[in-house]
């Protein structure tokens, strides 16, 4: 075949790119790509980049501690005799410098620069890691994480050092995740007076990736095991809830507990191991607050996913949720006195405070722990950049502070425009070869292609920030086309992931199926967690080379790479500066890159914005209790109910505690008026009681269902409404009624569902009669449904109008999560209503917890039978099963359709699961596989492999289940 006419600059385009060549060859064998000469090695004295290591601290006593608490003495400093603060600045604030691949040009040659940058603080390394030379990757590392660390109790930065209190068990968990040593300022910062003891709050910032989480965590080790008090980390997204709880179950997995038992501690028989929870969406948490350790929750802020249809303002509410179960678990304890059980509270991200949709909680929360001073609950706040004003949390939470700018990886970042490479201060370090390819004519798509393919050509990974999800998939597939081929094992590799992606609940996604075989994937609020997880670890073992990411899940996943490149767009918007500094810590894998690069690719039009961007100093963060939010009034009926603040005196006192207080200029003339109205407000909504003569509020039946089921005084009134509505009427001839009570609030609050008129048309003339029999009774017409269908407008200019479109949307919703309760799997009810898939399985998330939650709401209104009802259908829409598969849909991987199929062919219990065999098990999971793979016979062996594998742990587990089934009923 004759090579492509030389249209690019690059040598990928020039009939030499194995991709083209690898379509060519019929027997689908790939030769070995040719290889680009490697770049010329830097000399010595040029380092790649500097690091950075600034550490000060403030003076304890310059934070004022109202509470009842000392501080130890301080320990002497040393140097000019400023007492309150010590400075080791490291400067790196430079930018660019080091070696910059790009693609190759015509010839072959690469584009390679070097920029000599000195660093003038290589002696301070030296100090704390000991070489003088170019640092190699492990020399800019602590000592190697080896299993013996925990021997190494001389050295004060190793974790077994005894001023840490570790027990070894937890040293040796460390170990085990690779940390033996702490970095020094992570030993400075907890040898912050009164932290270790517990005794002094602490926030403190520093990079990404510069190990925050190992002080939070040492901190809450210390008081989970040592102390035996529990622990609440709250972080800001789903993913790293995950990532999290499985970090601190590893780390912990050896350590075990004596269970204290009447009359003393049995030292013999009960030790149990740590109750590691995370609350996430994907989980049933069984555990409650007795039994847990450790809780790790979320604040997931997810509002600029974008998803077509339905507004992200959904996602919030699940968020809330999660968010609220710190928020509960610390109501409830307050509410049946053990809250002196809680002795740590982490807030990772503290500057999601001025998040409008959450942060109000996290400073309600806060609020709450700093009025319970006695209890002596550590707080800790943890921010990656400093924002302007991170004195003032610090001040406000009581805390001392710590600010480093340490990176353990140096970065290089630079400036991308009409294929020029520049630094920050505008040094040009490198120009990209134009391209006359048409799909390359537009510079920033040349210089994308052409970063990615330099690094990956050297074997790097890359991250590719795009500006919307479909521009994430576009990036890939254009990817795919210039990927330099690799060999038979590497492709096995792929495939290996495609046929797990192919054996996902909703089937091979055919984008991913063209990018994958060619190492690039993307990873956006789209797909599903299976197909996120995959893609997670796939690149993480590098198997897959590039991902091309939306900014807000990328944030919340812990993807580094060596090569990040990054657009400076959100959508139509620019990006905030904490975003932006976000993705440029990204670069630079820990463990594995000497260091991380950065390129902000922009167009020449955008760079008077994108420069504002890169020099913006990074906000001040707000309370958001003020403004028009229920921020305030939830706060104000959260102190009632919870008994912290029922008087005029204790309710001034608690404002006292608020962010709001300290943040603003004249805090009781801008407050007092707004608390009066909240407590106007909640008394007429009648969520609080004034009881006059004896000068106390108290929170109502329906005030203190709202707070136990973590909803805001809105949220509250607004389902009492319906349920008690519903109770009088409620119709169960079908699901549709019931389905409606637990699709989420928020969905119908925000106006954010774009409502498609003619499916929803379509979906309500599919109705049975007591559909719409439910439908009318919700409030839902259809002959209005049709008059939209028709071309009419959904008019929001009053607040009847405001409150019927609401019930429509929700309708609407309830609509889609029907289907997946009548067994339809999450990507065809996707694509019924043209959503992501990745919604859907969100959806379907959040209205879990929402059934939950309205549960709670229910039980505590003494509505026990619609408690109960709400959680079967939790239950169901958990299974993704009907009623009569819900026995089976207790096996794993045994849900929705493969629950039917297997139910189809006999299989209609877990015993009769248990009594057949793999062979059986393997065909039916064949024919529930929601699309079949077009592979070669060789991949269809491999494929059933797979399902072999899976049918195995299917029977298993029902062979399992069945057995504790009779032994339950034998013991009945
Ligand atoms: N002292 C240490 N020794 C070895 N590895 C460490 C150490 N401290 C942290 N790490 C590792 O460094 C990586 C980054 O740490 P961590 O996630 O705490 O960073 P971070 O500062 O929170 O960054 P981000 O802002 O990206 O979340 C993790 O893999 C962690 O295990």
């Amino acid at each position: 075949m004759e090579n492509r006419p030389s249209t690019h600059p690059g040598n990928y385009l020039n009939g030499r790119h194995p991709n083209l060549r690898e379509r060519q060859l019929p027997d689908g064998n790939i030769p070995p790509p040719p290889r680009p000469p490697p770049p010329p090695s830097p000399p010595q004295h040029q380092r790649p980049s500097g690091t950075a290591y600034h550490a000060k601290r403030t003076n304890p006593e310059l934070i004022s501690r109202s509470n009842s608490r000392t501080l130890p003495p301080k320990r002497p400093r040393t140097g000019n005799g400023e007492q309150h603060q010590r400075r080791n600045r490291w400067s790196n604030d430079r930018v660019g410098g080091g070696e910059i691949k790009v693609a190759p040009d015509w010839s072959g040659n690469e584009t390679t620069t070097n920029t000599d940058h000195e660093d003038k603080d290589q002696h301070q390394r030296e100090r704390y890691f000991g070489f003088s030379s170019t640092p190699t990757p492990s020399a800019l590392m602590p000592p190697p994480s080896t299993p013996l660390a925990y021997r190494d109790m001389q050295n004060e930065h190793s974790l077994a050092h005894a001023r840490w209190g570790l027990r070894r068990e937890v040293v040796m968990g460390f170990s085990r995740c690779g940390i033996g040593y702490m970095y020094p300022w992570q030993a400075e910062c907890l040898d912050m007076g009164g932290l270790l003891t517990g005794e002094s709050n602490v926030v403190y910032t520093a990079p990404t990736s510069a190990g925050k989480s190992l002080v939070a965590d040492i901190l809450a080790i210390r008081k989970v095991v040592n102390e035996r008090r529990k622990a609440i980390i709250v972080l800001p997204y789903i993913a790293i809830v995950q990532e999290k709880t499985r970090f601190l179950k590893k780390v912990l997995e050896k350590v075990r507990v004596a269970v204290p038992k009447r009359g003393g501690w049995d030292k013999v028989n009960l030790w149990r191991h740590l109750n590691i929870v995370g609350f996430h969406g994907g989980s049933k948490v069984r555990v409650g607050w007795k039994e847990l350790d450790v809780a790790v929750c979320t604040i997931e802020k997810v509002r600029q996913m974008g998803i077509r249809g339905i507004a992200p303002a959904d996602y919030d509410h699940s968020a809330e949720i999660f968010l609220s179960v710190a928020n509960a678990l610390v109501n409830a304890a307050i509410e049946d006195r053990t809250i002196d059980q809680l002795g740590i509270v982490v807030f990772d991200e503290l500057h999601m405070l001025d998040d409008d949709h959450r942060g109000y909680i996290l400073e309600l929360l806060a609020t709450k722990l700093l009025c319970l001073a006695e209890e002596n609950i550590q707080i800790v706040g943890i921010l990656t950049s400093a924002q302007q004003n991170v004195k003032v949390l610090a001040t406000w939470l009581k805390a001392q502070f710590y600010e480093c700018a340490f990176r353990p990886i140096p970065l290089q970042e630079h400036l991308v425009y009409d294929n020029n490479i520049y630094t920050y201060d505008e040094k040009l370090v490198a120009k990209i070869p134009s391209s006359e390819l048409k799909e390359l004519k537009d510079p920033v798509t040349n210089a994308i292609v052409s970063l990615v393919y330099g690094a990956v050509i050297e074997d790097h990974g890359v991250l590719v920030f795009c500006e919307s999800r479909r521009r994430c998939e576009d990036v890939g597939k254009l990817l795919v086309k210039f990927m330099p081929a690799v060999d038979e094992e590497v492709r096995e590799k792929r495939m290996e992931i495609v046929r797990d992606l192919a054996t996902t609940s909703t089937g091979l996604d055919f984008a991913l199926e063209k990018t994958v075989p060619a190492g690039v994937a993307f990873h956006h609020a789209g797909l599903t967690t299976e197909e996120r997880d995959l893609i997670a670890e796939a690149y993480d073992q590098g198997s897959i080379k590039v991902i091309c990411c939306t900014a807000t899940m990328a944030a919340g996943v812990n993807l580094p790479a060596r090569r990040v490149v990054i657009s400076p767009r959100m959508g139509r918007d620019f990006l905030s500066p904490t975003m932006l500094k976000q993705m440029r810590g990204r670069a630079g894998r820990k463990g594995r890159d000497t260091h991380g690069e950065n390129y902000l690719c922009c167009r020449k039009e955008d760079l008077v914005p994108v420069k504002e961007l890169l020099n913006a100093p990074m906000p001040s963060v707000r309370s958001c209790l003020g403004g028009e939010t229920a921020g305030l009034k939830r706060a104000i009926l959260e102190g009632i109910a919870t008994r912290l603040a029922t008087s005029d005196g204790s309710l001034s006192e608690y404002m006292h505690a608020t962010l709001i207080y300290h943040t603003t200029p004249e805090p009781l003339k801008y407050l007092e008026p707004k608390i009066l109205d909240a407590i106007e407000y909640l008394k007429e909504m009648k969520l609080i009681n004034e009881d006059r003569t004896r000068g106390y509020f108290y929170a109502t039946r329906i005030g203190n269902a709202t707070v136990a089921s973590g909803f805001g005084p809105e949220e509250g009134i607004f389902l009492h409404d319906e349920l008690s509505r519903a109770l009088m009427n409620f119709n169960l001839e079908g699901d549709m009624h019931i389905v409606y009570q637990f699709t989420p609030i928020h969905s119908s609050t925000t106006a954010s569902v774009d409502i498609d008129w003619k499916l929803m048309r379509e979906e309500v003339e599919k109705l049975d009669e007591s559909g719409i029999r439910a439908a009318n009774f919700v409030g839902v017409n259809p002959a209005f449904v049709n008059k939209m269908a028709q071309g009419g407008t959904l008019r929001e200019d009053s607040p009847q109008n405001i409150s019927k479109a609401r019930v429509y949307r929700r309708f609407y919703v309830s609509l889609m999560l029907r289907e997946l309760l009548n067994e339809k799997p999450v990507h065809i009810v996707a694509a019924n209503y043209n959503i992501a898939r990745g919604f859907i399985q969100q959806l379907s998330t959040t209205c879990k917890g929402f059934a939950t939650t309205s549960g709670t709401f229910c039980k505590v209104m003494g509505w026990t039978g619609l408690a109960v009802l709400l959680e079967h259908y939790s239950w169901r829409l958990d299974m993704g099963v009907k009623a009569d598969l819900m026995d089976l849909a207790r096996i794993p991987f045994v849900k929705s359709v493969t629950a039917r199929i297997f139910h189809e062919n006999g299989l209609k219990s877990v015993e009769a699961v248990s009594a057949s065999n793999v062979e059986i098990l393997v065909k039916l999971l064949d024919l529930a596989q929601p699309k079949k793979l077009r592979l070669r016979e060789a991949e269809m062996g491999k494929m059933r492999g797979r399902l072999e594998q899976r049918a195995g742990v299917i029977l298993e587990a029902a062979v399992a289940i069945y057995e504790q089934d009779c032994k339950d009923a034998a013991e009945e």
